[in-house]
């Protein structure tokens, strides 16, 4: 038997703890019935504690790969993660302007959970200027929409501004201001800003410290609602229950902060 599912192209970095980066990408993907792709940008030595090597490919590898599944394949929706640097994000966006592949979800991945900076300065203006652009969803946590907006975030108003601020200096379609890195009640309550206006979205609060590769994990499923037809509103609201089931799940892993449990209704014992 022969069946038709989507493709969906992740560009990202390797974390070899197996909790963010490309290995939560893929599991989401196949979670969610569509066939993962991946470009790998680099390659982190990381665990649940900390991040002690990244070894970035040459940009070209990059786009190497990237033409490699799409030239064969062909992709109904793509999502970067961490891009390393500017070199690496200038080539990835000239090649998504080119083939103008699309929905395309961006996560700007800056910052890791244990608060390591996955990029560097030279590579946040790129990122600005030639990716986040192009966008469908951008999808930054607290404290990448204050890096790239100014705005100091503290209260739900300053979520809403930083995501009218970000839409209207970029042109993205839509903004998904994430809210994992809030306190007291604004913990797990994001906001989204698209062409018919501001919604909050607001599922339970999760107890937990296990909360590596939230943000890796919910860009994922956005990209993946996309690629099966989803509009970006509904996208978004499935992507958000979803990571919230996989935070429930989240795994007693390694002596840091854990991953969320990407296949949680198999994993019941
Ligand atoms: N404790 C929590 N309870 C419920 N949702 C959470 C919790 N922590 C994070 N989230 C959700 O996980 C998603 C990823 O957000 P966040 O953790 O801020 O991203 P990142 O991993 O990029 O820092 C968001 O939808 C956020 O609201
Ligand atoms: C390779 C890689 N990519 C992304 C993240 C961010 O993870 P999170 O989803 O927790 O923000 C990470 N720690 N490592």
């Amino acid at each position: 038997m022969k069946s038709k599912i989507p493709v969906v192209l992740t560009i990202a970095g390797s974390d070899s703890g197996g909790g963010a980066g490309i290995q939560a990408d893929l599991r989401t993907f196949a979670f969610h019935c569509v066939h993962g792709a991946s470009a790998l940008t680099c390659v982190t030595a990381q665990n649940t504690v900390a991040v002690n090597r990244v070894d970035g490919l040459p940009p070209q590898a990059v786009v190497a790969q990237l033409d490699a599944v799409v030239d064969d394949l062909g992709v109904q929706a793509v999502k970067t993660g961490m891009l390393l640097n500017a070199e690496i994000i200038q080539a990835v966006s000239d090649r998504l302007q080119t083939l103008q592949l699309r929905p395309l979800v961006v996560d700007p991945v800056m910052v890791s959970r244990s608060g390591a900076q996955l990029i560097d300065r030279q590579a946040v203006e790129t990122l600005q200027q030639a990716l986040i652009p192009q966008a469908t969803v951008v999808t930054p946590n607290r404290y990448e929409a204050q890096l790239l907006t100014g705005v100091e975030i503290n209260s739900l108003e300053k979520m809403e501004e930083a995501a009218e601020t970000l839409k209207w200096q970029s042109g993205v379609q839509a903004v998904l201001i994430k809210g994992g890195g809030m306190t007291g009640e604004l913990r797990g309550v994001d906001v989204l800003l698209d062409d018919q206006g501001m919604v909050v979205l607001k599922t339970e609060c999760i107890d937990t410290g296990n909360t590596h590769g939230t943000g890796c994990t919910l860009s994922a499923a956005i990209a993946a609602n996309l690629a099966t037809g989803h509009s970006i509103r509904d996208a978004v609201h499935q992507g958000k229950n979803y990571v919230t089931e996989a935070l429930k799940w989240s795994l007693e892993i390694g002596q840091g902060t854990g991953p969320v449990g990407h296949f949680f209704p198999l994993c019941l014992n």
